[in-house]
């Protein structure tokens, strides 16, 4: 009997989105069938390209049409990507499809070092990537991105002065670091800062992205109500050490967007710095900052636990030479690669059932 593309159709349509809870077919993730004799052709079109599920997803699809069209019958499923978004009715960047903001509460626990893995290994799975440092006073993206001697071109687009972002390993980047002397402190009121982020968001050319990361500064300040009043947040993610400090001020964070006024999804919660593993013990662990206490603030807040980042020598290295340690071979890079797919899996999961966050309008 010949192949026909609604078999092919209703056999895919028994294979689940396992974070979706949905089947394909209904949510239009398949797209371009055909038939050529014994051969089955069609593609996937994922949510992310950093889809965890890639590989489950695809032996699903080949399972189901061996289970229902035919045990003989080859299938070359084409596995691809489009970022979703629930961005539609903001002004301000248009082909920008989600902003993501990594905010801490305390400062130095590897917030900057997080986002700018998280970067690179978003691109690295094909996705477009931007990244704005909002540590007006305390940049670090340069530095951990090797172009602390860039200086931003300034073009007249449409009429109007337009930043041109850096582009360092795939990715656009922004900070005020790269406008001002490298040594030179930036000292500023409040409203300047804001006016900077504001210039950041809307005066630069973002062109289309799929993901634009914000590196907030530490605590909860202007500058993140400058963040929420100008664009919709798409979700937050919050970096933490298991310290009790760290965690005591990650709850303040938490607090901040969890406001109702605010009410920025929580995306997820990495806990950093979580053991340190010595270069010749690799199969000892030493819970220098604590233990299990990021574990506990996620279920205490019911939010997503996507990551626990051990304290490795070469981490730091690999911010301070400016190559983020993502971009190396070894088990850091992969445990970094890993909690960029698991933040990819929960903005794809954030948006099918969430609607556009909504800009904060004003708090005093
Ligand atoms: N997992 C890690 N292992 C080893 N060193 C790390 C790790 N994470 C961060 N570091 C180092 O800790 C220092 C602080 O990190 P980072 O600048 O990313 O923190 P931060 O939270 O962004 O700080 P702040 O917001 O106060 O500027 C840096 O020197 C960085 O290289």
């Amino acid at each position: 009997m010949a192949i026909t593309k609604e078999s092919i159709i209703k056999a895919l349509s028994t294979v689940q989105d396992p974070d979706l809870k949905k089947d394909l077919v209904s949510l239009n993730m398949i797209k371009d069938v055909s038939v050529d004799g014994n051969a089955i052709h069609f593609t996937v079109v994922l949510t992310t390209p950093a889809c965890p599920l890639k590989e489950m997803i695809k032996t699903d699809c080949i399972n189901a049409i061996h289970k229902h069209v035919g045990e003989d019958v080859q299938v070359f499923p084409n596995m691809t990507s489009d970022v979703t978004s629930t961005r539609n009715t903001a002004p301000l960047l248009p082909n920008v499809k989600n902003i993501i903001a990594i905010g801490s509460g305390k400062g130095g626990v590897g917030k900057s070092t997080v986002t700018a893995n998280l970067a690179v290994s978003l691109a690295q799975s094909g996705a477009k990537v931007g990244l704005i440092d909002a540590d007006i006073f305390g940049p670090s993206i340069p530095t951990m991105f090797n172009c602390e001697h860039e200086q931003p071109e300034v073009k007249e687009i449409n009429g109007k002065n337009t930043i041109i972002p850096i582009e360092q390993y795939g990715i656009k980047l922004i900070s005020i670091g790269f406008l001002t002397p490298p040594d030179n402190a930036v000292v500023w009121r409040g409203p300047m800062a804001s006016s900077a982020l504001k210039q950041f968001i809307s005066d630069t050319d973002w062109g289309e992205l799929d993901y634009l990361l914000i590196d907030l500064p530490p605590g909860t300040s202007d500058i993140h109500l400058t963040l929420v009043q100008t664009i919709p947040v798409t979700g937050s993610v919050i970096v933490t050490t298991p310290q009790k400090v760290a965690l005591a001020d990650a709850k303040k964070a938490i607090g901040m967007f969890k406001q109702p006024q605010i009410n920025v999804p929580i995306l997820g919660l990495v806990e950093n710095m979580a053991y340190f593993t010595p270069a010749e013990l690799p199969d000892n662990k030493y819970f220098i900052f604590g233990e299990g206490g990021g574990m506990k603030l996620s279920e205490q807040f019911d939010i997503p636990f996507i990551g626990q980042m051990p304290l490795v020598q070469s981490i730091r290295e690999s911010g301070d030479s400016g190559l983020p340690a993502v971009m190396k071979d070894d088990v850091t890079a992969d445990a970094f690669k890993e909690l960029s797919q698991k933040l990819a899996r929960q903005v794809a999961i954030r948006n099918a059932n969430l609607a556009e966050t909504k800009k904060v309008e004003m708090i005093n």
